[in-house]
């Protein structure tokens, strides 16, 4: 499935001691990474431990964030990045009151305003379309679609200005799973064919196995950062699930909770 050992130049992203403080929680604690360019990486932990902040922090809208973080060759949140990311939220926008082509002409002069562009819209329009299947839902209204094809319409609106790098914040949430296969089949087209970096976050660790590599978050830190083959390996397990919680585990008995010291005092 993968070629991850394909020769893929510099890295799309490389974090250095990136550290984010929200109120009064450091929610990402010092971490070092980097993602490959042209395969889909997967960032996947439980809920809160710090996902949507780190694809935050990339897509340069994360404030107090610390140490370096370089995407696509710049720091995170340049004004140069601004064309090259595209970038699908948890809840995205979507105009329920406008058909779905009504919406991508929105968003596309949004990006690119001005009556001279207007033939570059249309045609990028057109392409997003197309990209998602969803040409014959064109003239649809947002408002009368399925989960699936709303879905697909907000990263129809990512895809507009043909991005390097698409950050994509849990897409697949509340989707059933043969949906949840094709967006994922989609994924991998748009990878693949164009040589796009593509950031996943997913709380659903069967997902994992979706990606070309993984960063394996918890808690605000990253617990391993490996291909899905690599860390099933390397921990001996079946699934990434189970080599998920044998890392917790790990991870647990070196840096132990001030509960987890007293328990083990009792014990002794
Ligand atoms: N505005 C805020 N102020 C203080 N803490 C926050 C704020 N937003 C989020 N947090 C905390 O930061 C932590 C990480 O949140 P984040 O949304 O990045 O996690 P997540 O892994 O994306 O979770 P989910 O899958 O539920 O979206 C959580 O513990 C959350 O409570």
């Amino acid at each position: 499935m993968m070629n991850y050992t394909h020769d893929n130049g510099p890295p799309a992203l490389t974090a250095h001691a990136l550290s984010v403080t929200r109120g009064p929680h450091q929610v990402l604690k010092d971490l070092h990474f980097t993602v490959p360019r042209a395969r889909i990486t997967g960032l996947l932990g439980p809920s809160g431990c710090g996902k949507s902040t780190l694809m935050r922090s990339v897509v340069g809208t994360q404030a107090k964030a610390t140490g370096t973080l370089t995407v696509l060759g710049h720091p995170a949140g340049a004004p140069a990045l601004r064309p090259l990311i595209g970038y699908v939220t948890q809840s995205p926008s979507v105009y329920d009151d406008l058909t779905v082509r009504q919406n991508l002409d929105y968003f596309a002069a949004v990006q690119q305003p001005g009556r001279k562009h207007r033939n570059t819209r249309a045609a990028a329009v057109d392409r997003a379309l197309t990209d998602v299947a969803l040409t014959t839902h064109a003239d649809a209204l947002a408002g009368r679609l399925s989960g699936g094809q709303r879905s697909r319409v907000s990263l129809a609106v990512a895809l507009l200005g043909t991005p390097e790098l698409l950050v994509l914040d849990e897409p697949t949430v509340g989707l059933d799973p043969v949906l949840r296969r094709d967006l994922w089949n989609l994924f991998h087209a748009i990878a693949a064919d164009r040589g796009t970096t593509i950031l996943v976050s997913s709380h659903v660790m069967d997902e994992a196995e979706r990606c070309h590599s993984l960063l394996l978050m918890r808690d605000g830190r990253i617990l391993a950062e490996d291909t899905p083959e690599a860390l099933r390996t390397r921990t001996g397990t079946a699934t990434v699930e189970e080599a998920f919680l044998t890392l917790v585990d790990e991870a647990d008995l070196d840096h132990p909770t001030p509960r987890q010291e007293q328990e083990k005092k009792a014990v002794r």
